[in-house]
Parts: structure tokens; C-alpha cells; sequence
């Protein structure tokens, strides 16, 4: 089977001019990473948190370094990944000081008995690990330090529209074996209380995969995507016979109008088939697959270029 990989960079309002190259430089990285570990044997797991592990590295987006802050101007953030071949996840909630949330939720699948660690049981378990704390200052950027000013000044934070959220990653793959995998990281909201948890960490809402369906992960505002499991709703979709393209419309749509909840999900199924889509103004995504990488930000531009 042919490997297949997508990521995205967050729902997003319009993305301003000078930014866009470097968002869309982030996107071709993680996806370029994401394939290779795929073509050299690499599992849709490996794919998935090597694509998302750019990501966090990379401080345009909002998960790792570059995170949102919350009210306390502090760096809190959420991760989840899922194995689509027996349905094992792994996912840490508000969790600081650490550079790749991602590889902790990987370690909480693969090395707890349990699915889900949060704060400072997640940093317990992330120092035995061996994962290095980091000091949180490190993880904040002055674009972060400029969003939180602006947010507390007009006072329209937790808005269902996540527009001003943008920057949550995620990534699906699908490995040569018919595995597939999803992986999806956060810094949240801007302005959130302490201790706010979004979908990001909750499996069925920031993401899902099941070998028998597809993969997906999703972005946007993350109380509505909580209250309609956005991930695991899409999914039942593509179960029930429709379209990628239609589940992801009925999805979105739904969200939408019941919540007036705004987002974006990737979404492949088990034969490689993939969509992107999205109601916020834009979101940054990629795919690769067949040598092909395929690219874009808003609904009306997408990029075809070879793979090195
Ligand atoms: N931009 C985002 O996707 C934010 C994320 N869904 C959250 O609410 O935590």
C-alpha cells in the first residue's frame, strides 16, 4: 500500500502576508517528515508524531514552542495520538515545561496502562521517562506575549469562533501495512483559564483512528468540538457510506450550526483517499503521497509540487 501523510497548521483566520511563507514552509516540513519515515518503514505512528514533533518545534504554530498563553501569561498544553491498528491512545493535558507534548502522549500509549495523564502526574511520569524539563519561558514566544495583551485588552476571548486561536497541529498517516495513526497538539485557547482542557487530548473530539475506517484530526474551537466529537461524528459518517468530502461537510456543518462552532479537520481513509476542510477563513495543511506534495492555506490556492 502507498503511504500517505497529512498534517495541518490549525484553523485560522486570514493569515497575514509576511507569515504565510513561514506557515507554509512548517507545513511542507512536517509533511516531507512525516513521508519519509513512512517510505524508510517507519509506522503511521512514527509518521504521525514525527510530522506533529516539527510542528511543536516550530514556533509559528500553536502547540510546543509558540503555544498560546493562558490568563497567567503561562504555556499549558494538550496532545493526543491514536494507534488505528488495535485503537491504543495516548494523550497528556496541561502540561508545561516539556518541548514535545506529542512524544509524551506516545509514552503514556505505550508504556502506561492507562490512555490519558494530565498535569502534574504527566510531568511525574514525563521525568521518569527521562523527557528533559525545560524552563516554560523557553516554550514563549513575543508573538505569544502580544496575542495574550491584545486578547486581555478586548476582552472577547472564548469566542466559538476560533479564529484568533489559530496554530494547533495535526497529522494522519497511512504506512505501507494498512495501519493508520492520528496526532494532534495544542498550546488551546488564548486567555484560557488554568487548568482548561480543549479537544485536543479527547480522543473522538481532536482526533481519531481506526484501521477499519480512516484517520482524522481535527482543529478549532474546542468546546464545540468537545460537545459533538467532531473526530469520532465525521468517522461515523464515513462508516455509514458517505463521502470523505461529505462526512466532512455534514461534520463541520453540524458544528456549525448547532454551536455556531467554527473548525478544520484532515481527514484519510483506509485506502489512502484524504480531505482537507474547513468553515474558519483558512488553515494551513498539507499531503503527501504518490511523490506528490500537495499544499495550501485558503480554500482557493492549492500547491502540487514534487517531493525531493
Ligand atoms: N486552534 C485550535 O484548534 C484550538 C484547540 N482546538 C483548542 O480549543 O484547544
Amino acid at each position: 500500500m502507498d503511504p500517505v501523510v497529512v498534517v495541518h497548521g490549525g484553523g485560522a483566520s486570514n493569515i497575514s502576508k509576511d507569515r504565510k511563507e513561514r506557515v507554509r514552509q512548517g507545513m511542507v516540513r512536517a509533511a516531507t517528515e512525516g513521508y519519509n519515515i513512512l517510505k524508510q518503514g517507519g509506522t503511521a505512528v512514527d509518521a504521525v508524531e514525527g510530522a506533529v514533533t516539527v510542528l511543536e518545534d516550530d514556533p509559528e504554530f500553536n502547540a510546543g514552542r509558540g503555544s498560546v498563553l493562558n490568563v497567567n501569561g503561562e504555556v499549558e498544553m494538550d496532545a493526543s495520538i491514536m494507534d488505528g491498528k488495535d485503537l491504543s491512545t495516548g494523550a497528556v493535558s496541561a502540561v508545561r515545561c516539556i518541548a514535545n507534548p506529542i512524544k509524551l502522549a506516545r509514552l503514556v500509549m505505550e508504556k502506561t496502562p492507562h490512555c490519558f495523564l494530565t498535569d502534574q502526574g504527566a510531568a511525574k511520569f514525563a521525568a521518569s521517562m527521562g523527557i528533559p524539563e525545560i524552563p516554560g519561558e523557553q516554550l514563549v514566544t513575543e508573538r505569544s506575549k502580544k496575542h495574550l495583551e491584545k486578547e486581555k485588552q478586548e476582552k472577547g476571548a472564548q469566542k466559538a469562533d476560533c479564529q484568533k486561536n489559530l496554530g494547533t497541529v495535526g497529522a494522519v498517516a497511512l504506512d505501507s501495512k494498512g495501519n493508520v495513526a492520528y496526532a494532534t497538539s495544542t498550546g488551546g485557547i488564548v486567555n484560557k483559564m488554568v487548568g482548561r482542557v480543549g479537544d485536543t487530548p479527547c480522543v473522538g473530539s481532536g482526533g481519531y483512528a481506526d484501521n477499519d475506517i480512516g484517520a482524522i484530526s481535527t482543529t478549532g474551537h474546542g468546546e464545540s468540538i468537545l460537545k459533538v466529537n467532531l473526530a469520532r461524528l465525521t468517522l461515523f459518517y464515513v462508516e455509514q457510506g458517505k463521502t470523505l468530502e461529505e462526512a466532512a461537510n455534514l461534520s463541520l456543518g453540524y458544528m456549525k450550526s448547532r454551536l455556531k462552532g467554527l473548525g478544520g479537520l484532515i481527514l484519510l481513509n483506509k485506502t489512502g483517499d484524504w480531505v482537507v476542510k474547513w468553515t474558519s477563513a483558512a488553515m494551513p495543511w498539507a499531503a503527501a503521497k504518490d511523490g506528490k506534495l500537495h499544499s495550501g492555506i485558503n480554500l482557493d490556492e492549492t500547491t502540487i509540487a514534487d517531493l525531493p
